[in-house]
């Protein structure tokens, strides 16, 4: 579906290449989360495939059509994008106007309008905010309205940076819920995480980037226990890794697995 061709990129006066030669493909449906150091280049790589930079060398294609020839509007219909600060991407002044204002840019009738947005209020357990001015929320619930914008769209391919950050543990699992309904229904995700417990829970492949390359690509549990990522002042083992290694045992990083294995262990 979304595929980078060795593709390179330098930041304007930058003396190096942020991404160099990196060649990637996801298929349709995958659920990606790609993880690194601080620096990586992790949301350069989302904001190319976003379309919101180009590439100096390298395709990058969607669908296989090469994004950069895409408009706005073009790429809006397919790819939905939560930033970093999702404050940023909000610009309306109650969380329903925020829901609506991407759908009154679809060909849609003022009642799916309604509808969709009922539905994203709903999921997003956001239906008693829905006339709040979005700054007057918390980070958490505020995270929450970039997210219903996102619901309400639907769109194929989500790019979602750092998306457990900010969440309370109520907020987080409702956001999961709404990424494991969006797994469900068949869409793409690449997501950035810094937090691997979250990226070992959801996630059924890791792509590892450290300066700019692309240094490991695989299963959660061949990806989060490997030794580059593990390296002093890289990120932290997920909870599960960390505990397989104290009790030397070779379980699955994800809970639901784990605990099967662990309650079906042979004593
Ligand atoms: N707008 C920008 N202008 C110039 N250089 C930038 C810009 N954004 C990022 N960079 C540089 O590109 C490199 C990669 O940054 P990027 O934000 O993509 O990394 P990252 O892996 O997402 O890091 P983090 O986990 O801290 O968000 C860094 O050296 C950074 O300083």
């Amino acid at each position: 579906m979304l595929t980078f061709n060795n593709v390179s990129f330098r930041w304007p006066k930058a003396s190096a290449y942020c991404l160099n030669n990196l060649s990637l493909n996801l298929n349709q449906g995958e659920h990606v989360a790609l993880v690194g150091d601080n620096g990586a280049g992790k949301s350069t790589l989302l904001r190319l495939a976003a379309g919101l930079l180009k590439a100096d060398e390298g395709l990058i294609t969607l669908n296989g059509l090469d994004l950069s020839q895409q408009k706005a509007q073009q790429r809006a219909m397919s790819i939905g994008i939560l930033f970093q600060e999702a404050e940023k991407q909000i610009f309306h002044s109650s969380v329903k106007d925020e829901i609506t204002f991407g759908l009154k840019q679809r060909k849609l009738t003022q009642e799916q309008i309604e509808q969709y947005t009922k539905q994203a209020l709903i999921q997003c357990e956001l239906t008693e905010l829905a006339d709040k001015h979005p700054l007057d929320l918390h980070a958490g619930q505020r995270r929450m309205v970039a997210v219903a914008c996102l619901a309400a769209l639907s769109p194929p391919l989500l790019l979602l940076d750092e998306p457990s950050r900010d969440f309370d543990a109520h907020w987080l699992s409702v956001f999961e819920r709404w990424l494991a309904a969006c797994k469900q229904s068949g869409t793409t995700i690449l997501t950035i995480s810094h937090d691997l417990d979250f990226v070992a829970r959801h996630y059924s492949r890791v792509i590892h980037l450290s300066g700019g390359k692309i240094v490991n690509d695989g299963s959660p549990s061949q990806v989060l226990s490997s030794e580059e990522l593990q390296e002093p002042g890289d990120l932290p083992s997920p909870t599960l890794y960390a505990l397989n290694q104290a009790l030397s045992l070779d379980y699955p990083g994800n809970p639901e697995e784990w605990s099967h294995a662990w309650l079906h262990r042979t004593r």
